[in-house]
This record gives structure tokens, C-alpha cells and sequence, in this order.
């Protein structure tokens, strides 16, 4: 496998967001950066995301560093990371995916999240870690929920939907590390899946590895410029959008000599959050696709399925 995707480019230069976000009459830049976004999620399910300057490149290395110190600490202190809630602990050698280690820490834009965390890793502390855990969280839960309100303002659904969307909405930070293959047989850093959630953003080390199921069918690699940040479309807001949005099928494959590290922010559907297609976006030509149903419950389904097709499967009006 070496094709490689071409998938949208979309700039976040500063002014564009400025001049046009929350003002009453906003301005066609703004307005074309929308749908910008809207076309890629509707075409590819997915963008890489350059020049948002409130997450500077400082900030992302800064990460990337303390999350090496993070995997680099004694096994025994990792596997103290423990939650009965899937995809939480601490998670390494496991059979399918050996290169694969990761921890997933809930809510880590709430301080004492973020504190609690690097205290059971460090019991000496690491504020230094804890508050770029904290800054970056909380940057990159904010540039979700901007990305969310373009994708609403470019379909025209009124501004109160996106609100609840957002009141309904924790995150959920995952941080990755994929070790080097020994093996050519044995280079599965993920297995293929679409995320479930909303929508999540990503950040890397220099060590590519992501790739992503074409409409043909194909799977092709995601080259990720430094400084990018790739913006996945999941099933959540695929069902919300009336399936006009794709949930793109993605998996990370090893290959070379460097150890992969990532970290992906998840804007995840509170529990009891109800997913329902949007009003506006359901007519003769586009019927409903999704029954309503409550995102737990649909997670707790694919938790105890893993079947590929979850969302068709649980949710499918078909
Ligand atoms: O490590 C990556 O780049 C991808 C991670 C991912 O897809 C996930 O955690 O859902
Ligand atoms: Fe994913």
C-alpha cells in the first residue's frame, strides 16, 4: 500500500476566524471557510487543518515531548492507570495491535482531570506536563467546537442546536504511542475503525502511519505536514447530519525505523445525549437514515460488537 490520499487542505489563518465568528453579519471569508469545512467532511470525512495559530507548534512539541516521558516510565507505573470505562487504561502489548500503547484520560480540560492523571504517573508531581495536558485539551476542545459551529452555520441550522450540541459534549483525550515493527507481517499500529464519537482532532510526531479507506474502496496513506492537525469526521455526527457527512474508515500501519506518537482530542456525546438527524437536513431527497437513539447506548453496542458496520447495523433505517 502506497498510494498516498489527497485529502482537503483547509487554512485557519486568524484573521478569517476572527472577522467572521460571533459577529451578526459575518463576512464571506468566513462564511467560505464554512463550507469549506462542510464540503471536506461531506467528500473525505476528513481534512488536515494548518495555520490555526492558537495551537502553536511549541505547544504540539511541547506535548509530544512529555508524552514520550509518559510511555518512557516503568510498566508498573503505567498499568496503575486503571478505569473500569472502555478505551480509559492504560493499554499495551495487547495481542491484535502490539505496537500499540495508549491511555485515555476523560475531561483532561478540567485542571484537577489533568492533575489527578499526572499525580498516579509522577506521585512527585509534573505540573509542567499537567498544564500542557490541561492548555492543549482545552485548545483543542475549543477548536472542535468551533469546527462543529462552521459545519451547523454552512448547513443553516439555527444557532440554538449547535449550543445544545455543545452543552451535551465532554472530551476525551487519548494519547497514543505505536512502537517499531520487527516484522513485515506485523505492522498494524490500529485496526481499521470510524471513530464513534463526533468528531476528533489529531496531532503527531513527524512518523507517518495514518491511513484511510477511499469511497473506491482503497486504502491510502495520510501524509501529515508538520505542523498539521487532521480533523476526522466519527459516526455521532454522521447520524446527526443524516449520513451528508462521511465517518471515514482509518487505521495507522508502522513502517521505518522511528517510534510513532499521536494524541487525539474526542468530542464525545454526554452520557444520555440523544443523537437525532437534524430537522433541516432530512426531506423527500434525503429520508432519515438513523433512528434516534442515545450515544451510551450505541457505544455499549459497539463495545460489546466491534462489528465494522456498527452505526448501519444499530442505527440503520434500512
Ligand atoms: O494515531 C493516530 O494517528 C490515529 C488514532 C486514532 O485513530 C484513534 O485513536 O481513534
Ligand atoms: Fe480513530
Amino acid at each position: 500500500m502506497d498510494r498516498t490520499a489527497t485529502i482537503p487542505v483547509i487554512e485557519f489563518s486568524g484573521e478569517d476566524i476572527k472577522n467572521g465568528r460571533s459577529s451578526s453579519s459575518p463576512d464571506q471569508r468566513w462564511k467560505a471557510l464554512c463550507s469549506k469545512v462542510r464540503e471536506a467532511c461531506e467528500s473525505h470525512g476528513c481534512f488536515l487543518l494548518m495555520r490555526y495559530d492558537k495551537i502553536p507548534t511549541s505547544l504540539c512539541e511541547d506535548m509530544l515531548v512529555g508524552i514520550k516521558s509518559l510511555f518512557d516510565l516503568p510498566e508498573e507505573t503505567k498499568t496503575k492507570y486503571q478505569n473500569p470505562k472502555p478505551y480509559r487504561s492504560y493499554q499495551g502489548k495487547c495481542p491484535v495491535v502490539p505496537l500499540h500503547e495508549s491511555f485515555g484520560i476523560d475531561d483532561a480540560t478540567r485542571l484537577e482531570a489533568a492533575r489527578d492523571f499526572t499525580h498516579l504517573m509522577w506521585p512527585q508531581g509534573n505540573p509542567a506536563f499537567c498544564e500542557i495536558l490541561n492548555m492543549m485539551s482545552s485548545k483543542m476542545l475549543e477548536l472542535s467546537f468551533m469546527i462543529l459551529e462552521m459545519i451547523f452555520e454552512s448547513f443553516d441550522i439555527e444557532e440554538k442546536k449547535y449550543e445544545a450540541l455543545v452543552r451535551d459534549s465532554v472530551s476525551f483525550l487519548r494519547v497514543m504511542k505505536y512502537k517499531v515493527p520487527t516484522s513485515e507481517d506485523q505492522n498494524l499500529g490500529l485496526v481499521a475503525h470510524t471513530d464513534k464519537n463526533a468528531i476528533t482532532i489529531l496531532c503527531q510526531n513527524e512518523v507517518q502511519g495514518l491511513e484511510i479507506v477511499t469511497k473506491e474502496g482503497h486504502w491510502e496513506q495520510v501524509v501529515v505536514p508538520k505542523d498539521a492537525l487532521v480533523v476526522i469526521v466519527g459516526d455521532a455526527l454522521k447520524a446527526w447530519s443524516n449520513g451528508r457527512l462521511v465517518a471515514v474508515k482509518h487505521r495507522v500501519v508502522m513502517k521505518g525505523e522511528k517510534e510513532r506518537y499521536s494524541f487525539g482530542l474526542f468530542t464525545v456525546p454526554k452520557e444520555g445525549a440523544m443523537i437525532e438527524a437534524a430537522r433541516e437536513l432530512v426531506d423527500n431527497e434525503h429520508p432519515l437514515l438513523y433512528r434516534p437513539f442515545k450515544f451510551a447506548d450505541y457505544f455499549s453496542y459497539f463495545v460489546s460488537n466491534l462489528s465494522d458496520d456498527a452505526l448501519e447495523i444499530y442505527a440503520g433505517q434500512a
